[in-house]
């Protein structure tokens, strides 16, 4: 933790709030689980976290160290079983003081191991200074902790309990204090007031003011997960997965903006991705689904933890991270409130071991009583059902006993497809169905707020069932956003094309527009920019951003494939491909520099590429949409070898060239097809060559030649009077030019010719054999006089000609000839680059790996 991201909360800061510029700064949450702390290189671990992302004025909120709380519960056991046998043994009868000896000592060692395990944590960790001192407290822990287990341990059974939590934030908070910052251990109970053990319903007031008291000025607090007091002072446990539920209550009391929930899976996924390997990563989760998810046996989410997210007074949002501190750097899952395209996610779950139960009293409004008692899984008030937990048979039982009705039970199990507001779209509601049709449901009930569709079944849900409903409910669900990168001519022209694209092109149905940048500002939306409005969206919210604000958002983008569709002409932004990459994201471009750059940063992108399975596209980057790129690829994994490559591969040199007759000046041409849009935006980069060069390297690359474009001679075209200046004073003084191309076309002309600008490569035979491949090409791109009938020279102006000659293509040439330049033919050429790609992603499977299961 830097000393510029040590920050104060507004209310720590005494005296003169006025100047107080920290009042906007939120609060963060971090709880981190018992796995997270299980080792001291787990708690290393957390060290890291916690220096990385955290502020003095966020709350660390800590569960027991492992397995502790298992432990001490374990203890509690041993000594309850203990006191039982002492008080029914004979302790004249030798066997039985024996008994009671052996168990006594068992109960020691246990105490014996537990105080070990803590000591090992303590004294890896701290500093010897450090160790002691916590060692002592530990000590003196354990001492009262001997006393409880001999003494009236059901008044001791919760103070037994919080002990996990409460060595676990002093030792954090002691590391804190010695490795990062300032640090105070806080003991819930000091602060913590809920009505009782059962309802677990918090006090918020008294909890909020007595929390402020605890929290102290400069330190980042840490504090014990899991535990409370009741409103009668006694010490309480928020029960099963409490330590989350600590920690969402601790961020309602300090109107937290985020908590995030550290633990050992990196998020929530489509289905539980231990039996469904094909689970995806849900990246956002609106509340409702995630506590409807919570209710029906996702195994991360708990609906408890999920109530204090909403504040319904105030209207605060605390957003919920779910990351692994196992592997911090990946994105986990957000929970809290989002627009449409987090709302479109589905997911699949299932809970075994339950029981439907029928009866008079669950038909009609009576049902209500039953339903506020038992808070079934689900029900039906005109069949007269509920479904509930097998444990709840017995008190259902009497309640029903007590209102003089019978009621009948059946085992069964659920099995459910959660999203936002399912039950209410018929499509999905049949899908559902129909992926059911083997399993036989009994009935199909709506869950709460309709975020869920319940298939109840007569038998346990196998995990066959719930791959195959899961495969049905999620094959097409995978999110692909899109950020545009240059909004110039093209840029313009595609995203106008866009709208009618993702309406046509049912492969493109979940693709959206998430970003548009400009080389100065960026409008980024992960709920989506309405396609048919963007220009507008970003004319009106666009901000001015920096590159590394632009890849922290791109490295925690919440899609499962990210697209950068790049059509600027700059290099500096071709320079960004290396981090998109890295990040696993896919690039399309019709920017050439970057598959036109060094060989040596060439090869690094296509590996880190490989490596980071991204795909890059970059079919526009020569001849716009005409398909010469996807033509060489498949000859080479044909398994041809090309030979020869040659051409006019320039638009604004074929239009320029096959128009000019002398009878008007060449600049005024050269001024025509910048107004047309298929120059480059300097029209120099067609003047020089250097865009043909470019084409040609390009390639020469696909073609399997490795080679540099110092390898290719360039004849530039531009004077030299003109290369130094700006493009308006270049084009200012474009005149210049005139009198060269006069004389070259009359030249030619004389000679019955033409001129045209050509790029030529070939491959050279190496009588030695040489493994350099670049000593096996000639390549040159130029202006020549050619024959008025030659292919070259036969040209619709803009169009491009590339011709191919390969093993298989010795005696004839392959001849691909179109539009090499324009706005339509370029935005299609990406549009098709989109299509492309999203079909490749389609097939592309993210198999899930989880820590200790399939890694
Ligand atoms: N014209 C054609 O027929 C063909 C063009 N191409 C390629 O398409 C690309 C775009 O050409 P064109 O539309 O004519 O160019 P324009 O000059 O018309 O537009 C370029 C756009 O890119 C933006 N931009 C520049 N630098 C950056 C940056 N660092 N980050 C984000 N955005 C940036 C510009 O923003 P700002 O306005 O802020 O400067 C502008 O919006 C070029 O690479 C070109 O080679 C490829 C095939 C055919
Ligand atoms: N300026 C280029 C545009 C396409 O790459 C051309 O004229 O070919």
């Amino acid at each position: 933790m830097t000393q510029e991201s040590i920050v104060l909360e507004n209310e720590f800061a005494v005296g003169n709030t006025t100047e107080n510029k920290l009042a906007k700064q939120a609060i963060h949450v971090h709880k981190f689980g018992g796995s997270s702390l299980a080792t001291a290189e787990c708690i290393k671990r957390v060290l890291e976290i916690i220096r990385q992302h955290c502020q003095l004025n966020d709350i660390v909120v800590v569960s027991a160290n492992g397995k502790t709380t298992d432990a001490l519960f374990a203890l509690y056991t041993q000594a309850e079983t203990l006191q039982a046998e002492k008080l029914n043994a004979d302790l004249s009868n030798e066997s039985e003081a024996a008994q009671i000896a052996t168990l006594s000592a068992e109960l020691v060692q246990s105490v014996a191991l537990l105080t070990q395990q803590q000591e090992q944590l303590i004294s890896e960790l701290l500093n010897e200074n450090n160790a002691n001192t916590i060692s002592h407290l530990l000590r003196k822990d354990i001492e009262i902790l001997t006393t409880w287990l001999s003494g009236d341990l059901a008044l001791h059974h919760n103070d037994i309990l919080a002990l996990g939590e409460v060595w676990s934030a002093r030792l954090l908070s002691a590391l804190l204090n010695e490795q990062i910052c300032p640090s105070n251990s806080i003991d819930a109970r000091e602060f913590l007031v809920i009505e009782n053990e059962q309802n677990c319903l918090v006090d918020y007031a008294i909890s909020a003011a007595q929390l402020r008291q605890q929290r102290q000025f400069g330190k980042l607090a840490v504090i014990t997960g899991y535990i409370a007091k009741d409103n009668r002072g006694h010490n309480c446990t928020l029960g099963r997965n409490g330590s989350d539920y600590s920690a969402t209550i601790i961020a309602a009391l300090v109107a937290a903006r985020t908590v995030t929930l550290w633990t050992d899976v990196n998020g929530i996924y489509s289905a539980d991705p231990r039996v469904v390997p094909n689970a995806r990563k849900l990246h956002r989760l609106p509340n409702g689904v995630a506590k409807e998810l919570g209710r029906l046996g996702n195994p991360v989410l708990h609906a408890k933890t999920l109530l204090p997210l909403v504040n319904p007074l105030s209207e605060h949002h605390t957003h919920l991270h779910v990351a692994s501190s196992f592997d911090p750097q990946v994105v986990g899952t957000e929970i809290g409130k989002f627009g449409q395209i987090a709302k479109q996610e589905l997911s699949v779950t299932y809970l075994n071991d339950l029981l439907i139960a029928h009866s008079e009293s669950f038909i009609g409004e009576s049902l209500l009583a039953a339903k506020a008692e038992f808070a079934p899984i689900c029900l039906d008030e005109e069949q007269g059902y509920i479904v509930i937990t097998q444990a709840q048979q017995k008190s259902l039982s009497q309640w029903l006993a007590s209102h003089d009705t019978e009621v009948t039970f059946k085992p069964v199990s659920i099995i459910a497809t959660v999203g936002h507001r399912v039950a209410e779209h018929g499509d999905i509601r049949a899908r559902f169905k129909r992926s059911l049709k083997t399993a036989q449901p009994l009935c199909l009930a709506n869950g709460e707020n309709n975020h869920s569709l319940i298939a109840v079944l007569p038998e346990p849900c196998s995990i066959e069932l719930l791959n195959n409903v899961h495969h049905d409910m999620t094959k097409d669900a995978r999110h692909i956003g899109v950020v545009v990168a240059g909004l110039g001519n093209i840029g313009q022209r595609f995203l106008e094309l866009l709208p009618a694209q993702l309406n046509r092109i049912s492969l493109l149905e979940n693709v959206h527009l998430v970003g548009l940048l400009s080389s100065k500002k960026a409008l980024i939306n992960n709920d989506g920019i309405d396609v048919n409005q963007a220009l507008t969206m970003f004319e009106q919210s666009a901000h001015e951003y920096t590159n590394e604000q632009l890849l922290a958002w791109l490295s925690n983008h919440p899609y499962d494939e990210l697209i950068v569709v790049d059509i600027t002409p700059c290099e500096q932004f071709s320079l960004l491909y290396q981090d998109f990459f890295e990040q696993g994201i896919h690039v399309i471009g019709a920017n050439k520099w970057a598959a036109s750059s060094s060989s040596e940063k060439y090869q690094k992108l296509i590996d880190t590429a490989a490596a980071n399975h991204s795909m890059w596209l970059g079919n526009t980057t020569v001849g716009a949409g005409l398909p010469i790129n996807y033509a060489i690829k498949d000859l080479r994994q044909s398994g041809d070898e090309i030979t020869e490559i040659s051409g006019i591969f320039s638009g604004t040199l074929s239009w320029i060239f096959q128009t000019y007759d002398a009878s008007v000046p060449f600049s005024t041409l050269l001024l025509d097809a910048l107004a047309q849009g298929i120059t480059e935006p300097d029209p120099r980069e067609d003047l020089s060559g250097r865009d043909v060069q470019r084409k040609l390297l390009i390639l020469a690359r696909k073609a399997g030649f490795e080679l540099d474009l110092s390898d290719i001679t360039c004849q530039n075209l531009v004077p030299e009077s003109l290369q130094g200046l700006s493009t308006q004073e270049f084009l200012a003084q474009a005149s210049q030019l005139d009198s060269y191309f006069k004389e070259a076309f009359e030249s030619a002309n004389a000679k019955a010719s033409c001129i045209r600008y050509v790029a030529r490569l070939q491959c050279v035979e190496d009588d030695n054999n040489a493994t350099n491949a670049v000593a096996k090409v000639k390549a040159k791109v130029s202006l020549e006089v050619l024959p008025r009938s030659d292919a070259f020279a036969t040209l619709t102006p803009c169009d491009n000609i590339f011709k191919i000659e390969s093993r298989w293509y010795q005696d004839n040439a392959l001849i691909i000839r179109g539009p090499g330049a324009g706005r339509d033919v370029t935005a299609g050429g990406l549009h098709s680059d989109l299509v492309n790609m999203c079909q490749q992603l389609a097939h592309k499977q993210n198999k899930v790996t989880i820590k200790g299961i399939n890694e």
